[in-house]
């Protein structure tokens, strides 16, 4: 299992600041949505060339031009492209066949899929290297999280890593957990902290602990 800080609601000194604060104990740093609908793909660029040790995620959450989109992801040095999983399967193969070009990786988000059993069990069949439950913001501020999705998703997918975002705090982590996705995806849980690098290394020995892979 591993830990993902998600950085969204910043800019790219301010996400620089706060990686160094938490690298020791985190695997996958997130430029997220809305830094990259405003900074760009050099957010992503500067993220790596700061932090080579970490993975670095482009959360572009790529709805068509899919294979383009992962193309210059890639070319701006992520090791991660996101796609959603509302995208047509075309969208989603041109995707993989991209990534595994450019010795990528896929993660797939089902945020605001209905039927996420089903589409897990295609996206999987698809290939893509991570499956992805994720409650957003607009639906956290209304109580809902994805955690039963999570389980729904871990009884279906078979090759997929999973993974799950989306207002997890560290007081829920055990829950997550419990259920084992390779990925857990924490923004406002780690970034909207007091103290950080605290919460961040609690995570990581909690989540040290509970891995069972
Ligand atoms: O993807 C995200 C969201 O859609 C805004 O872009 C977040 O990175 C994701 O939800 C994780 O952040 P938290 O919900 O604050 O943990």
């Amino acid at each position: 299992m591993k830990l993902q800080l998600a950085l969204d609601l910043v800019n790219i000194p301010e996400a620089k600041e706060l990686v160094k604060e938490v690298e020791d104990h985190i695997d996958v740093v997130e430029i997220g949505t809305p830094i990259i609908k405003i900074e760009g793909l050099k957010a992503v660029r500067e993220m790596k060339e700061a932090f080579p040790n970490l993975e670095v995620l482009a959360d572009l959450k790529t709805m068509d031009a899919a294979a383009y989109e992962v193309q210059k992801a890639s070319e701006a040095n992520a090791d991660i492209v996101t796609v959603l999983g509302a995208a047509e399967d075309e969208s989603i193969k041109g995707a993989v066949e991209e990534a595994r070009n450019q010795g990528k990786e896929v993660l797939v988000d089902l945020i605001a899929v209905k039927d996420i059993e089903t589409r897990a069990k295609e996206l999987d069949e698809l290939g893509v290297d991570y499956i992805c439950v994720h409650t957003g913001y607009d639906l956290q501020a209304v109580g809902k999280n994805s955690f039963e999705d999570l389980q729904t998703i871990k009884n279906v997918v078979r090759n997929a890593k999973t993974a799950i975002a989306g207002g997890i705090k560290l007081d829920q982590l055990e829950e997550v957990i419990k259920v084992q996705p390779d990925l857990i995806i924490v923004g406002g849980g780690i970034a909207g902290q007091e103290d950080k690098k605290a919460v961040a290394a609690k995570m990581q020995e909690m989540i040290r602990q509970g891995s069972t892979a």
